[in-house]
Order: C-alpha cells, then sequence, then structure tokens
C-alpha cells in the first residue's frame, strides 16, 4: 500500500466516525422528539370531558401527534443521508426531515431535503457550485454508518464530470444495482438535477413530464407530491393531493414511497376507484373500453338520460277521487320542455316537471269541480293531495323517474332498445354489440368515467351518502371514548415506567384508531366525496387514459394545478394519448408546460441498445433514454418449438440464475394458456392476478399489468404475438422490454420481430 493511499484511508476513518458521531447524535435527536409526542400523545388521550371545543381541539391534538409519531418512525432509515461544505466554512447535513436544536436557539441539526436550503446538494455542479465546495453522500444501515462518498466541486472535477452530469455516481449506481423487491424505493438520496428541476417546479398550472422508460417519472412525481405538501402544507392538506396510477398492483408498488418520506395524507387512486363506493375492476375488451373512453360518449350518455324523461303517445288515466284524472300528452311535452330548459341536472329538473304537472293536473280538478266556487286554498288543497296521491305519482315516476348513475348505465348496456336509441348516429350496429352486457355484469374501469359524467348529467341525491358520514364520525366518537376509558383505568399511567408499556398498548390502538382518523384526512374525506376538488392532481402512466378519464381529473381539479407523467411511446390502451396536446388542448388550449427526463436509470444499455430498435419502428419522433449504467448481461433469444414442452424449463433456469424477481410477460391473448403451463411446472412462479402477488420472486404478468413496474429479471414469450395483440403492439413490446433492471431473455416460436432481429445473429 504506498503511503498516500494509507493517509486517506485514515482521513477516511477519521470522517467515518466523525460522521457516525453526528448521524448517532442526530438518531438520539429522533428519539427524544418520538418520546416527547408519544408523552404528549398519551396526556392528550388521558384528557375526558370538557366542551365541545375542547373536545374537538383533543381530537385535532390526537391526529396531529399520531400523524407526527407517524411520520418519525417513516424516516429511521436513511435519517441523514448528505452534508454540504459551503465556502462560507459552514456545513450542514441533509436528511429525511428537519431537526432542531432546541437549546441552542433552533438551530438546525438536519435539514429537510425538501427545504430551499438542501437545493444545492441535487443541483450543484462543479461548473455551477452554488457555494458549494464539498457534497458528501452518507450512507448508512440501519444507524450505522458504512461509506461515504464526497464530491469535490472544482472546476477540476468539472473537466472529469461523468457525461450524463450524474451527482453521487457511486451512491447512485450502487442504489440501481440493488435487488429489487416488488415495492417501489424512495429516491431522496440521489435525486438528480433534471429530475429534481421538476420535483421543485411551481405547483400551478399543468406541468407534463414526459421520458422514456426508467427515467424516474414516477419516482419523481411521488417525490413532487412530497415536495408540494412541505412547501404548501396549509393549502393542501385542506384539499388533499391526488396520485392517480394504471392498476392497483402499480398502485401497492409505489404504495410505501410517500409513507418513507413521511408523507401519509395522499390519496391514491385508479380511475376505476375515483368515484366513490365503486372498486371497478372487471375485465373487457380494449375495443369496449376504447368505445367508452370516447369523448363521443357525452352526447350517447346525454341521450340515454334524455330517453328516460318520457311522454305518453297520447295520455294516461288513473283514477282521482273516484273521477278519472289524465295525463295528456300535451300537457306532459309542456312539462317535459319547460324542465329541460332550466338547465338544472334531471334529478333537479325533476321538480320544475312535478310542479308544472301539479299545476294542470290541479287545474283539471278544479274545472271538474266548478272552478268558479273554489278559492286559492281549495286550489292548493287539491295540489296537496295530488302531491300525496299514490296513482299520480306512480305516472309521474314512470315519465320522468329519480334516477341513479349505476341505473341509467346498467340499463343501458343491458337494453339493446335503450342502447340503439341512445347512440344513433354516433355508434354502428358492431359497437353496439361491443357494449352490450346483462344487467348483472361487474363495473370495468371504463365504466367509472362514464358513471361520474352521468352523476354530473343528473344531479345527485348525496343523502344517504351524508348520513353514512355522520354514521362514522359517531362511530369514531365512540371508539375514542373507548380508548379515554382505558386509559383512565389505568391509574400509574403518569408513572414512567408504566408510560411505556401503556405506549405499546396506544400503538395497537392507535394503529386501529388511525385508520379511522385518516378518514377525516382531506385525502380520505375526498375519496368519499365525488365532488371533491383537490389541491393538486398527479398522474402517473397520464398516455393511457381516455378522453372521458380526462374529464374526470378536469372535474376534480378546477384549479388545474397538475403534474402529469408518461410516455406518448408506451401508449398501450386504445384510446389512450397520441399526443400530449391532443390531451391538454380542450382543457387549458396551449397553457401547460413541458418537461422532459432523459436519462434511464432502470435499463442496462445492452437491453435499452434493443429497446431502442423497437422504438425507432414506432411512429414517433421520440427518443430513447440514456442508460446510466450497463449490466455485463447482453439479452439472450431462445427459440423453441412447442412451448407447452420446453417454456417450463427455460423459466426455471432463468429462476435459479438470478437473485432478485423474475416476470414472465406474455401477450394477453396467451395469458391464461402460457399460465396453465407454468403453473404446474414452475413451483415458485405464481400468476400475476393480485396486487400482492408482486411480492412474490417470480410472477406472470401481462404487458398492461408490468406497465411501471421492474423486475431484475425478464423473459418476454413470443413477441411476435404481442406485436399482434392490440393496436398498440410495438408500444406494448417496448414496455416489455424495458422493466428489467438486469437481464433479458427472449423466447420465441415463430418470426422474430424484425427488431429484434440483431439478437438473434
Ligand atoms: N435519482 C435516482 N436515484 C436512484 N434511483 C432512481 C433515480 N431515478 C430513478 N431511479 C430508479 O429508476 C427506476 C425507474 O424509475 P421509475 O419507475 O420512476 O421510472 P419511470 O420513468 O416511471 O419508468 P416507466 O415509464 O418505464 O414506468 C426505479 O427503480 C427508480 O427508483
Amino acid at each position: 500500500m504506498s503511503h498516500a493511499r494509507g493517509d486517506r484511508e485514515t482521513v477516511r476513518t477519521a470522517d467515518l466516525d466523525a460522521e457516525q458521531q453526528y448521524v448517532s447524535m442526530l438518531y438520539d435527536k429522533l428519539d427524544a422528539v418520538r418520546r416527547e409526542t408519544a408523552q404528549r400523545l398519551a396526556r392528550t388521550l388521558r384528557e375526558t370531558g370538557g366542551t365541545p371545543q375542547a373536545r374537538t381541539e383533543r381530537d385535532v391534538s390526537t391526529t396531529m401527534y399520531t400523524d407526527t409519531l407517524t411520520q418519525l418512525s417513516a424516516v429511521e432509515n436513511g435519517l441523514c443521508f448528505g452534508r454540504l461544505d459551503l465556502d462560507s466554512g459552514e456545513d450542514f447535513h441533509i436528511g429525511r426531515i428537519g431537526l432542531f436544536d432546541e437549546e441552542h436557539e433552533y438551530e438546525p441539526l438536519l435539514i429537510d431535503w425538501r427545504a430551499p436550503a438542501a437545493r444545492p446538494f441535487y443541483l450543484a455542479t462543479a461548473a455551477s457550485r452554488d457555494g458549494v465546495l464539498r457534497r458528501r453522500h452518507i450512507r448508512t444501515r440501519q444507524r450505522t454508518v458504512v461509506d461515504l462518498e464526497d464530491e469535490v466541486l472544482d472546476l477540476d472535477a468539472a473537466h472529469e464530470g461523468n457525461d450524463l452530469g450524474l451527482a453521487g455516481e457511486a451512491t447512485l449506481l450502487a442504489a440501481l444495482d440493488a435487488r429489487r423487491t416488488g415495492q417501489m424505493r424512495d429516491i431522496v438520496a440521489t435525486i438528480q438535477a433534471e429530475q429534481d428541476r421538476i420535483i421543485r417546479a411551481p405547483m400551478n398550472g399543468v406541468l407534463v413530464v414526459q421520458g422514456g422508460p426508467g427515467t424516474g417519472k414516477t419516482a419523481v412525481a411521488l417525490h413532487r407530491a412530497a415536495y408540494l405538501l412541505y412547501t404548501f402544507r396549509e393549502q393542501l392538506s385542506r384539499r388533499g393531493v391526488l396520485v392517480v396510477g394504471p392498476n392497483t398492483t402499480f398502485l401497492r408498488y409505489i404504495g410505501q414511497v410517500l409513507p418513507s418520506l413521511g408523507e401519509t395524507g395522499v390519496l391514491l387512486s385508479t380511475v376505476g376507484q375515483l368515484y366513490p363506493g365503486i372498486d371497478a375492476t372487471a375485465a373487457e375488451s380494449p375495443a369496449s373500453a376504447e368505445i367508452k373512453g370516447r369523448l363521443d360518449m357525452v352526447k350517447v350518455l346525454t341521450a340515454a338520460m334524455k330517453d328516460r324523461q318520457q311522454v305518453p303517445k297520447d295520455h294516461i288515466e288513473v283514477s282521482f277521487d273516484r273521477e278519472a284524472l289524465r295525463f295528456h300528452r300535451k300537457d306532459c311535452m309542456q312539462a317535459r320542455t319547460r324542465a329541460r330548459r332550466s338547465r338544472r341536472p334531471h334529478n333537479e329538473a325533476r321538480r320544475v316537471f312535478r310542479t308544472e304537472m301539479f299545476t294542470v293536473l290541479t287545474e283539471q280538478v278544479a274545472d271538474r269541480l266548478g272552478r268558479d266556487l273554489l278559492d286559492q286554498r281549495d286550489l292548493d288543497e287539491i295540489n296537496t293531495e295530488l302531491r300525496a296521491d299514490p296513482a299520480v305519482n306512480k305516472v309521474l315516476d314512470d315519465l320522468w323517474p329519480q334516477l341513479t348513475p349505476h341505473e341509467v348505465l346498467s340499463d343501458l348496456w343491458s337494453s339493446p332498445a335503450r342502447l340503439a336509441t341512445a347512440t344513433r348516429k354516433i355508434l354502428d350496429e358492431r359497437e353496439r354489440d361491443l357494449l352490450s352486457r346483462p344487467a348483472t355484469a361487474e363495473w370495468t374501469p371504463a365504466d367509472v368515467p362514464l358513471l361520474d359524467e352521468l352523476a354530473e348529467l343528473l344531479g345527485e341525491d348525496d343523502s344517504a351518502a351524508r348520513a353514512e358520514q355522520e354514521r362514522e364520525e359517531r362511530e369514531q366518537l365512540a371508539y375514542a371514548q373507548g380508548v379515554l376509558h382505558i386509559m383512565e383505568q389505568d391509574e400509574e399511567i403518569a408513572d414512567e415506567e408504566r408510560l411505556r408499556v401503556s405506549d405499546v398498548l396506544d400503538a395497537e390502538l392507535l394503529a386501529e384508531r388511525h385508520e379511522h382518523r385518516s378518514e377525516l384526512t382531506a385525502a380520505e374525506r375526498a375519496a368519499e366525496d365525488r365532488t371533491w376538488t383537490f389541491g393538486h392532481v398527479i398522474v402517473d402512466e397520464a398516455q393511457e387514459l381516455s378522453a372521458m378519464a380526462w374529464r374526470v381529473l378536469m372535474r376534480r381539479c378546477p384549479s388545474r394545478s397538475m403534474t402529469l407523467v408518461g410516455d406518448i411511446a408506451q401508449t398501450g390502451a386504445s384510446g389512450g394519448a397520441e399526443s400530449w396536446d391532443a390531451v391538454l388542448s380542450p382543457y387549458v388550449r396551449q397553457r401547460w408546460r413541458y418537461e422532459q427526463l432523459t436519462v434511464n436509470y432502470r435499463t442496462p444499455s445492452e437491453i435499452m441498445n434493443i429497446a431502442a430498435e423497437v422504438l425507432a419502428a414506432m411512429d414517433t419522433e421520440l427518443s430513447p433514454p440514456t442508460s446510466v449504467r450497463s449490466s455485463g448481461f447482453p439479452p439472450w433469444v431462445r427459440e423453441i418449438a412447442d412451448p407447452g414442452v420446453e417454456l417450463g424449463g427455460i423459466v426455471s433456469e432463468e429462476i435459479a440464475a438470478v437473485e432478485g424477481t423474475v416476470a414472465v410477460l406474455v401477450p394477453s391473448a396467451l395469458h391464461d394458456e402460457i399460465g396453465d403451463w407454468l403453473e404446474s411446472e414452475v413451483d415458485s412462479l405464481v400468476l400475476g392476478r393480485t396486487p400482492e402477488d408482486l411480492e412474490s420472486s417470480a410472477v406472470l404478468l401481462t404487458v398492461e399489468q408490468a406497465k411501471g413496474l421492474e423486475f431484475d429479471s425478464v423473459v418476454v414469450v413470443d413477441p411476435e404475438a404481442m406485436l399482434a395483440d392490440s393496436p398498440h403492439g410495438t408500444n406494448d413490446l417496448y414496455v416489455a422490454l424495458t422493466r428489467s433492471t438486469q437481464r433479458l431473455g427472449i423466447v420465441h416460436t415463430g418470426t422474430l420481430p424484425e427488431a429484434l432481429t440483431p439478437l438473434a445473429e
């Protein structure tokens, strides 16, 4: 070992020791804050009685302390991950939360990564130092500092710098090389400059983030949610932040990122979950989903609603007061016209229709009794009697019924006659057949925007939902009282030792309580309320959304404070986006901002080279992102004669060769058949049926299911069939090839798609 090297190692050990001391001090501080918060919570829970206002305040404090405790435990891993040394001689540490020294004028001990002071940690480069002399990445395992990476930002470094301008390259590569687990991790310690600019972009207006596969769009979107909540907490905690993802498997995959950053108040939802009370997951053909996503559906639904506003062919007769009472076509038409002209939603205009009808019917009865003998009081009485008459009400309900979105849509799909009327001149016979289905069928994700649209057209009677909410609030109160009761019974509660025991009790009770509590956060309340409008909406895989789905999201965000991340080249849904402009111009015209991400952090260059050939085969101007690293594993191709016999062995071999997760990606048309072959032959492989299946080390998925996910190894089966599977077959193949972080294999029987032929040579 040379002398110089020996010196460096000594410095390094000394540095490690110094950082360890500092980091240990931060953990002590974290423990102290936790203890203090737990004690405050225990005290609040012990308080009883008081005025309603005092009780409300107590409730608010309980929520606050519980949330703080949740946040404090979320930041345990990687509490501190960086340090900046400035020209001024100052230095400070950066971490997941801010910690302060109360005894020394609240001097910062740890700067929250979202605070403006932390920004140079992500942005400073040798060429643009922003007062930074040295950036240090601190890697920890549990509470131990295991490694340091220093970047001295001087001009020499500017010349040597890596091509992609990466910050903390060694730390970044270590993070990227780590095995995947089926759960996405946060990237707070290694956010790169192009990502940071997007994360901290101004909140207002629509921001579109276009980026190829693996460029960190999802990661950026989630860190942006955390950043916005930190920076605009007042504003956003009231209205909440909505994050929309393509399916529940994806939501499970990303579900831990925000909690690990200490944020729990964000509503994660698929489009199929955006209508309160419904979790639409039933399958349907891409062709019918595409039709349901067309903008023309607004016309269809309006026609379906109008079709429920009937008038008799000639007249309807009922007996009232032992005489015949007639509902004449002309009168009904007039009442209907007036009701429609009120421009109110159907269920509200119904009142106009009924008022009109009761007026004419009252006249009819009055004429029969002798108009001249009656005064206004008599007329009012007749009107009241008519309103109470069941037979009269039955006719009026038939002519202009109170309707729910569920009824209208279910009747529309299940009645060929209704469907024909509502889609006349809009859909052809074949398209109608695609939509037709039994009334008992479950809702599909594409139905949800239509239900939402109908709710707008019909106007809602939300009294049932409100009653349910009040019931829940009463339950929560009863629950809280139960907790207080238990705490009161514990006479020694004030004792330090006992407090720790009761902390355990609290933890269990509060976890349960928190479930109820969280329903009271803005995000959870929003989930129960269809008309809720969010402070900010983030859409991931935004290219997949249909025109009808965009209408729902725009209704949920009238302020148009939105971040939309996606990749036009990965559009899989028929009816998904062909261009961002086409999606957005109906809502904001040209007033949206566009950012691009260009570096691929997931897919190694060996794989990306081949994926780039597939991208080139698409009719797009997009260029492939540049891979940050290579894996050393060239993609392999195997041609087989009989997949039923050979595929099991190949997949088993790959699973044995890989440390980490393996995904077998198949065309959806072949999913069941291949699933049958593999299920019996490959023990460790699960057929991805539920979101939890992602946690298994090997999983079989369609491309649609794999969207947004990543695995250590991917085996793509029958790429030619993938191309033929949908109108966006090339996009699907591109998505499939780019899911891997290390290894890629391709198994085929017939021809290989042209873009992949270089692999077979
Ligand atoms: N700055 C970073 N530091 C560490 N890891 C990163 C960074 N940026 C991205 N990654 C990792 O790269 C992978 C890809 O990121 P992500 O899934 O967000 O990409 P994406 O653009 O949404 O991809 P796709 O469009 O293919 O779904 C993830 O494992 C993510 O954690």
